[in-house]
Order: C-alpha cells, then structure tokens, then sequence
C-alpha cells in the first residue's frame, strides 16, 4: 500500500514528540499494540533525527516527519526513514525536496488560495491546521465543494470529542493529533498508557 493509502486506512496519524529518543523504539512498539502502526515525529525536538532513524528501522510501523519548515530538515527526515513529511504551513521549498527525494509531502493549508497553492505542486493531499481554530469541520465540508479531488488530514484542537465530526466527512483521509501520545507519558515511561490511549482511538475512530 502506498503512504496515502496507509494514512486513509489507519484513520489516525498520532503526533509525536520525543524529548529523547531512546524512547522511540518504546513508544513505537506502544503505538503499534494499540493498532495504530503509524506516526508523525516532529522536529520540535533535537531528538527527532534518531528517533525517525530507531522508529522506521523496525519495520512494522509507517514513520513521518513533522513540523518540517526547511529542505534541509526533509533531507535530515529522509535520511533518517521518514516516509512522508509533515509542515504546518506551505512551503513550495518543503515540498519541491520532498517530490526531489520521492517522499510524500502532506503541508498545511486552510484557505482556498493555499490549496490551489498545493494543487499547482501537484498535491490533492494536505494538513488542514490547526483545524480547530481554522472553521473546524464546516470549513473543510466547504471547501471540499470546489475542491472535490482534495483530501483533507484536519490536525490541531482534534480529540476523542470531535473526531467523528471530521471522520465523518468524505474528504477526510485521516484525522491527526497528539491525544494518544502525552508528552508526559513519555517521559514517565507509561507506554501501557500510551497503548491504552491507542486503543481508544481506533475504537473511537472505528465507531
Ligand atoms: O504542523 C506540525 O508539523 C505540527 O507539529 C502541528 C501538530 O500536528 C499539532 O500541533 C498537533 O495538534 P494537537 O493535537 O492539538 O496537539
């Protein structure tokens, strides 16, 4: 399955941030026991580069990058295994070197001037971020008239309370968000609580 199709079947793309990355191969195993074997290690952290490089080198988990703001940041992801790369923004930069080293790009955008922005890179997939504070739900069924080959990932202010709202929209290809990974947890080493948010997830997403 592509990386597309690998995001639309797992419904839920977990943002990750990893203070250290010796807990990536953890939090990854945590993840895929909670039936989601998929996630997005931001580059918030110093310790994103080993943690996509421990995480992808398992092999039973679909690793991306996030908060990727520059070419050299795609290279770094890359390098590291990432198989698709995340921006909050749009960046033709961002996105050029990533259809350069054949990753996916996935950038946000949340105004119709963006996606047609998106569209002339030859994009039909972005972030809608943050979803929560950009119209939410109706301005993506809004949008998604004009734009009727555009999927939608809706990231930020997304949770257990209003997933369904975006799920429930065609165009949504999957939902994203950090709900089912704490930072906290992490650090406390509660992956059996990160499984456990996991689960809970899928089953909402499921439902
Ligand atoms: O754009 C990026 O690359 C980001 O890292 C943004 C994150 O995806 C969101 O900030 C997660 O939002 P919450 O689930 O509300 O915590």
């Amino acid at each position: 399955m592509d990386v597309l199709s690998s995001l639309r079947a797992a419904r839920l793309v977990p943002v990750v941030v990893l203070d250290d990355a010796a807990d990536a191969d953890a939090l990854a195993g945590a993840l895929v026991a909670g039936g989601l074997p998929v996630a997005e290690v931001t580059f918030r952290t110093a310790a994103a580069r080993d943690s996509i490089k421990a995480m992808s080198a398992r092999g039973d988990i679909l690793v991306g990058a996030g908060t990727v703001l520059t070419p050299e940041q795609v290279d770094q992801a890359v390098d590291a295994g990432a198989s698709y790369v995340v921006s909050p923004g749009l960046s033709r930069a961002v996105v050029e070197r990533c259809q350069e080293r054949g990753v996916v790009a996935l950038p946000g955008a949340v105004t119709a001037t963006e996606i047609q922005a998106a569209l002339e890179l030859g994009l039909t997939t972005v972030k809608f971020f943050p979803a929560g504070t950009s119209g939410g739900a109706p301005a993506i069924a809004a949008l998604a008239a004009p734009f009727g080959g555009v999927s939608f990932v809706p990231t930020g202010g997304v949770g257990p309370k209003n997933l369904q709202d975006y799920l429930s929209i065609a165009s949504v290809a999957a939902v994203g968000g950090s709900w089912m990974v704490p930072r906290d947890k992490v650090k406390a080493g509660d992956f059996a609580g990160i499984t456990a948010l996991t689960a809970d997830a899928v089953a909402f997403a499921q439902a």
